[in-house]
């Protein structure tokens, strides 16, 4: 796929109080793009946050709250701050044009104008938007494995356990590890052994689907599986069905002392609920010591403990 092919078929937010402006841009961009409209600031917001546009045309001028207040808003909120946002506004200052880029904006443009240049300007700053999510992307996840890297797991375990302990709700950890990987790698080639962990890894992840789980490479051979929202007994469940998964794959491992086959250990922890104002890190340490438990007591199987 292009950068060009990128531009195309992102989700647009026009907010205008002008039912006739908004009918003009939907009519420029309705071709090559989904178009989402809202004719005050709240109601930009509230569509903002419900379906995730890929880009918001913004009005500066509106009753009650202004295009202005509207990008403080955006950018002070986690979820909203990376949508680009361009002003379409009768202002044509160079003070105003500078106000708005300063605020947030990343592009200006003034009315009247002209439907060509508003259509390349979009997809320019589309183009933007795709490849700074690309990016993103990459940076968060494993070049291996593709599943999340631990900065994405450090990153999210921390907001997942504040929301948990807001909601009075449990939040479960899996600390996973390869047993006798080196043995592995020393008998099968480091490469095998590569191929071994990506196998591993999407099979671990088909285990656990729930929009908030997510499943990361901790380590070289060790994964964490971060489940919010689930208790121990859930824990347990989606344990097994990793033991029962990976038992599938049926991997060889001619140079393992534990089975014929590849095969994981696992530590189990979970929070009930999480205490207001502390830290994972307990609760991470506490799943380290299961699974090291797990190894001590035979590997091929899961410890497991509440805790923190
Ligand atoms: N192929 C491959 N091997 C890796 C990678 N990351 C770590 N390893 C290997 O994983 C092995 C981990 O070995 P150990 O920590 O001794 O553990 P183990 O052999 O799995 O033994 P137990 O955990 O006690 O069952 C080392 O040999 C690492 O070189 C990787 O990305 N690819």
């Amino acid at each position: 796929m292009s950068w060009t092919d990128l531009a195309r078929n992102g989700r647009i937010l026009v907010v205008d109080d002008a039912l006739e402006n908004i009918q003009i841009l939907h009519h420029a961009l309705r071709e090559e793009h989904e178009v989402l409209f809202a004719l005050d600031g709240e109601q930009a917001l509230q569509i903002a946050s419900e379906q995730q546009p890929d880009l918001i045309l913004l009005d500066a001028v509106m009753p009650g709250m202004d295009g202005f207040e509207v990008v403080a808003a955006l950018r002070a909120s986690p979820r909203l701050q990376d949508i680009p946002v361009i002003f379409v506004t009768a202002l044509s200052q160079p003070e105003d044009e500078t106000r708005a880029l300063e605020a947030g904006a990343v592009d200006f443009i003034s009315k009247p104008f002209n439907v060509a240049v508003v259509r390349a300007r979009v997809r320019s700053q589309l183009t933007i938007k795709r490849q700074a999510d690309a990016m993103r992307e990459l940076s968060m996840s494993d070049g291996l494995t593709g599943v999340a890297n631990r900065r994405n797991f450090n990153d999210t375990v921390d907001a997942e356990w504040r929301r948990c302990a807001r909601a009075g709700l449990p939040l479960s950890l899996i600390m996973i590890d390869i047993d006798h990987f080196k043995l592995y790698n020393d008998h099968y080639g480091h490469q095998a052994g590569d191929a071994c962990l990506q196998v591993i890894a999407a099979a671990m992840k088909g285990c656990a689907t729930r929009p908030q789980d997510l499943l990361a490479r901790y380590g070289g051979e060790e994964f964490i599986l971060l489940l919010p929202q689930e208790g121990p007994d859930g824990t347990e469940v989606i344990a097994n069905r990793i033991q029962d998964e990976v038992r599938k794959l049926g991997l060889p491992h001619a140079a393992s002392p534990t089975a014929s086959q590849v095969t994981l250990s696992m530590g189990l922890a979970t929070a009930m609920p999480p205490l207001e104002g502390s830290e994972p890190s307990p609760l991470i340490r506490i799943a380290d010591a299961n699974l090291y438990r797990a190894k001590q007591s035979g590997r091929n199987r899961y410890c497991i403990s509440l805790g923190a």
